[in-house]
């Protein structure tokens, strides 16, 4: 048991006014392993995560106890009554990734957020806070989400360049002056209820009337005014219509529309500066036939803007349709970079998506795979419907086949260069349908050639295994992590980082634990599978399965092969239920080795979250 942490939490459970009866931690008992709300590391040694909403706590947080659990990376006290100012001592919290205080009655200004580096997840709504939202938000660089609405917050809105931050309110507030540039991607809504906020430098927030002043002038002096204020309006006028030229002009170029698919070719968006020593560079078994002016010129059309660069389908005029990714910021010189897309262009395998060719020069990276029409398994999960596409149904047989295609192709992965490759960047996006329906895995190894390694955006942070975050550096273990994350996501239907219908946004994995440990319960999984019969067991078992890839120490997570086979094994252990794709199967003796879900997390103790 972590002593110090033990004695911290004692401290804060003596001094603070609660009458909550279901709290009954006592110094006799394991704090890890019996405590509720208490989580712990994988080895026991610290306390990383407190879950304590709705526990009647009253009055301030007793100074100098909470602040004592250095390791704290999760901490929940939403829904109490706890008031006082922001404890001042919270910034030796250095770990803290989510931090959830909302529905309570904190009052006096917010801290100052300098202190927490790792910081994804804050939600101070509901409170008293008052003063100003502190720039220092922005040091937060890793922000996902960020809730201050319904407080009494005043002054104008910092600038939050936080390139990860997904999700924002700071409606029901007092705040002034104009919503910074940074923030006008988010919705309206986010920002209402704050009566003398104005979205533009132009129009004029509501309550800041003219002085009266002005209309005691002379005629004279208000005619001046006039002609001065249309000069002005003008020249505004101008500036603005200039402005939204040359910005249309640049999205043109960055971001082609689907509308202007027609001229957009990636030739004119490159810089044009092609080097006629280097050339697209094929690999064997590859039998389109381009070249890189056909290439060049293809009509593009914008997939999306992912951590490495902007993909775009390109269609060639022989029909050929192949998906080209443009890389930024390649970290690898020339050499390195061939060696590592030699290395990739060799793999074969049908789980794995086939780099096709590559091009470098110094001006422009591309790398070009085969393009799969029915999009990623992300957009076949959360794509919206009516969009001009039809979604294929993700019933649980193909999401059997997804899982059991993409464990095998990460397994035939990580038995390439010697069994060192690792993949890095395992999720749902990067995840195909093969031709005949499996899951197969693209984007391998760029994460090695592309550096530094950038922020989590949204998308990315939920797949990450923890010790990624530290160390920087991917494993075949972390693969092993981020591939459980995915199964989650096949089971639940949820993104790695979600909303739980209001209040709380949430990691998955930190979900999934939450929902099973209370107890077993069918809650988790994705309602549009429930109406399939008969498969319950088969997706405790691949829950099961998830849960063992997702422990914290990465040394006990399995290794991706075995879990290729434990996939296999889910529709196999059923009899009578054959799958068309049976015959494919490999028969293999392996033990199922599973461990139980309701003992195995990353730790063990109750969580009321
Ligand atoms: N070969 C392909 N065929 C069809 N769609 C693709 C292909 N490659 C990528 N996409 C889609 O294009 C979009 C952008 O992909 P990209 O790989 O650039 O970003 P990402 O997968 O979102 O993030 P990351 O760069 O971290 O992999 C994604 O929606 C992805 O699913």
């Amino acid at each position: 048991d972590p002593v110090e942490d033990k004695q911290a939490l004692l401290d804060f459970i003596e001094h603070i006014d609660h009458h909550s009866s279901s709290l009954k931690w006592s110094k006799e008992t394991s704090v890890c392993r019996t405590w509720i709300g208490v989580e712990c590391n994988g080895d026991n040694s610290r306390v990383i995560g407190l879950h304590l909403p709705g526990m009647e706590f009253h009055g301030p947080i007793p100074p100098n106890t909470l602040s004592r659990l250095s390791a704290l990376e999760f901490l929940s006290l939403r829904s109490n009554s706890i008031s006082g100012s922001f404890p001042s001592d919270f910034v030796e919290l250095e770990n803290l990734t989510s931090l959830h205080l909302q529905f309570n009655q904190f009052s006096g200004s917010l801290p100052d957020f300098s202190a927490w580096g790792n910081l994804s997840i804050v939600d101070l709504s509901n409170n008293g806070f008052n003063g100003s939202i502190p720039p220092s938000v922005s040091k937060s660089s890793h922000l996902v989400a960020l809730n201050l609405s319904n407080n009494s917050l005043s002054g104008d809105i910092p600038d939050i360049n936080i390139t990860s931050l997904q999700q924002l309110d700071l409606s029901n507030n007092k705040l002034t002056g104009i919503i910074p540039e940074s923030l006008q991607r988010f919705p309206i809504s986010v920002f209402s209820g704050n009566t003398n906020l104005s979205s533009s430098t132009i129009a004029r927030p509501p309550n800041s009337q003219p002085s009266r002043k002005a209309n005691r002038l002379g005629e004279p002096a208000l005619l001046g005014i006039i002609i001065g204020a249309c000069v002005l309006l003008c020249v505004l006028i101008a500036l603005l219509i200039i402005c939204c030229h040359s910005r249309r002009r640049n999205q043109r170029r960055e971001l082609p529309e689907n509308t202007q698919k027609k001229e957009i070719s990636l030739k004119k968006m490159a810089s044009g500066n092609h080097d006629k020593n280097n050339r697209l560079v094929f690999f064997e078994g590859c039998n389109l036939a381009f070249d890189l002016e056909d290439l060049l010129s293809a009509s593009a059309e914008v997939l999306g803007k992912g951590t490495f660069g902007v993909t775009y389908k390109a269609a060639l005029e022989d029909s050929t349709t192949v998906a080209v990714k443009r890389l930024k910021e390649v970290a690898t010189a020339k050499r390195e970079f061939e060696q590592q897309m030699v290395l990739i262009g060799h793999i074969s395998h049908e789980n794995v998506s086939a780099l096709r060719a590559y091009y470098y020069s110094k001006d422009e990276k591309l790398v070009v795979h085969d393009y799969y029409g029915l999009g990623s398994v992300s957009a076949l999960l959360h794509g919206k419907r009516g969009e001009g596409r039809t979604l294929l149904v993700l019933d649980w047989e193909t999401r059997l086949k997804i899982a059991i295609g993409a464990a095998r192709g990460i397994a035939y992965i990580h038995t390439q260069a010697n069994g060192k490759l690792v993949h890095g960047n395992i999720k749902a996006s990067n995840i195909f349908l093969n031709s005949e329906r499996y899951g197969c895995i693209s984007d391998i190894g760029l994460a090695s050639v592309m550096s530094p390694m950038p922020p989590p955006v949204m998308r990315a942070a939920g797949y990450r295994a923890p010790e990624v975050t530290d160390t920087r550096k991917t494993t075949q273990a972390s693969d092993v992590y981020s591939f459980g994350v995915f199964l989650l996501e096949l089971l639940t239907g949820r993104s790695p980082i979600h909303a739980t219908g209001g209040e709380e946004i949430v990691h998955l994995v930190r979900w999934v634990h939450s929902v099973v440990r209370e107890e077993w319960t069918a809650e988790v999984f994705d309602v549009e599978l429930l109406r399939y019969p008969n498969i319950e067991e088969e997706m405790v078992e691949m829950l099961q399965i998830a849960m063992s890839c997702v422990v914290r120490v990465p040394e006990q997570r399995p290794k991706i092969a075995d879990v290729a086979k434990m996939v296999e094994e889910i529709r196999r252990a059923n009899n009578g239920k054959q799958l068309s794709f049976e015959s494919t199967l490999e028969t293999s003796g392996s033990a199922n080795k599973i461990p139980n879900v309701g003992a195995e997390t990353t730790s063990s103790s109750t969580v009321t979250q």
